[in-house]
């Protein structure tokens, strides 16, 4: 898997993407950088300081990084790289777009095809939240734009939340805005944060907070000056880094693996579950509807 190319610099390269290291300089700094092979079709950019062992993975998925099966893949086996890779400690998520984190599950994939597709792009996204929910490193979310659903669910993994102080960014839980519904998994990784009546309120209002509402429910964790969001996650990773990390990496799966477990218990029956729910002639209608208005907004 991996090939060292010269002095420093190593190769690890699984499907589309590949590892370098000490192939990119950033700064003073050496940095392991993962990027498509095709660098024009990458949909993120990661990018390892080995100094330091942080990692930062960008999502770069136009127009506003919504989760499609192509994207979730790339992002979880760059995760996997990055859990195998001893150099790497912890990994910052960021967004590469302006003024979005992530749009969220992409809604072409849930809308006007065939069971067998619903059933791929669930596994994948069932696959991206366990690989995060359930990753061995540090994570923290640098949430620098709007992160609705899906997107929401993916800070909601990290193990902490960084927001950028602007009121025209939100996140939440927006499923029911939608006509569908968060599922298990989902609302599981929200109650564990938010707490219970909160997420209650949260789910079937399908809420968006702006990042001071955000934060005074816990939904995030810190708010910064955008300009300070991935520096204050860089500072907040060295803090993590300062624990022994056997010690942190228990006391994080303790938390989380029960949640964890019970997806696994079931992955069948819940991609099973989701097929049947999305290809529903209400449920496309409602989200046929949604994408209409989404188009109306730009008119
Ligand atoms: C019994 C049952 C029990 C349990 C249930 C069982 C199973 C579960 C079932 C279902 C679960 C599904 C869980 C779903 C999770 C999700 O994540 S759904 C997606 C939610 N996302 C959103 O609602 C976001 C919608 N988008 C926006 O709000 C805005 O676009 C934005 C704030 C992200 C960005 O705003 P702008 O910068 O103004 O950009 P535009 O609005 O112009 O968008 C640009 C372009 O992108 C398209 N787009 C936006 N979001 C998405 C998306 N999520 N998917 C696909 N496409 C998206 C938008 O339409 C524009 O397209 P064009 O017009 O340029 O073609």
């Amino acid at each position: 898997m991996a090939a060292v190319l010269r002095r420093g610099v190593k190769l690890i390269s699984s499907g589309s993407s590949q590892l370098l290291s000490g192939g990119c300089k950033h700064g003073r700094t050496s940095t392991l950088c993962i990027s498509s092979s095709r660098p024009s079709s990458s949909k993120i950019n990661v990018e390892l300081d080995s100094s330091t062992g942080i990692a930062v993975m960008r999502f770069q998925n136009p127009l506003v990084n919504s989760l499609n099966l192509d994207f979730l893949t790339e992002i979880c086996i760059s995760l996997e790289k990055l859990e195998l890779d001893k150099s790497c400690r912890g990994v910052i998520l960021t967004s590469a777009q302006p003024k979005i984190f992530s749009a969220g599950l992409d809604i072409l994939e849930m809308y006007g095809k065939n069971p067998e597709h619903y059933a791929a792009f669930w596994k994948s996204v069932q696959e991206i939240w366990l690989k995060l929910y359930g990753y061995s490193k540090i994570t923290i979310a640098a949430i620098n734009g709007s992160s609705p659903a899906g997107g929401c669910l993916i800070a909601l993994t990290a193990d902490y939340r960084i927001m950028a102080d602007n009121p025209r960014y939100t996140i939440g839980l927006n499923e029911t805005q939608l006509g569908i519904v968060a599922p298990f998994w989902f609302k599981d990784t929200m109650l564990n944060t938010v707490g219970h009546r909160t997420a209650e309120l949260s789910l079937q209002f399908g809420l968006m907070y702006t990042p001071s509402d955000a934060l005074k429910i816990n939904l995030v964790d810190l708010v910064v000056p955008e300009e300070q969001v991935l520096s204050t996650a860089t500072e907040t990773m060295t803090k993590f880094l300062a624990i022994p990390g056997h010690a942190r990496e228990i006391s994080k799966s303790m938390m989380r693996k029960p949640v964890v477990d019970r997806l696994l218990s079931c992955r069948d029956a819940d991609i099973k579950n989701f097929v049947s729910f999305i290809s529903k002639d209400s449920i496309q209608k409602s989200l046929g509807q949604y994408l209409s208005m989404l188009k109306q907004k730009k008119s």
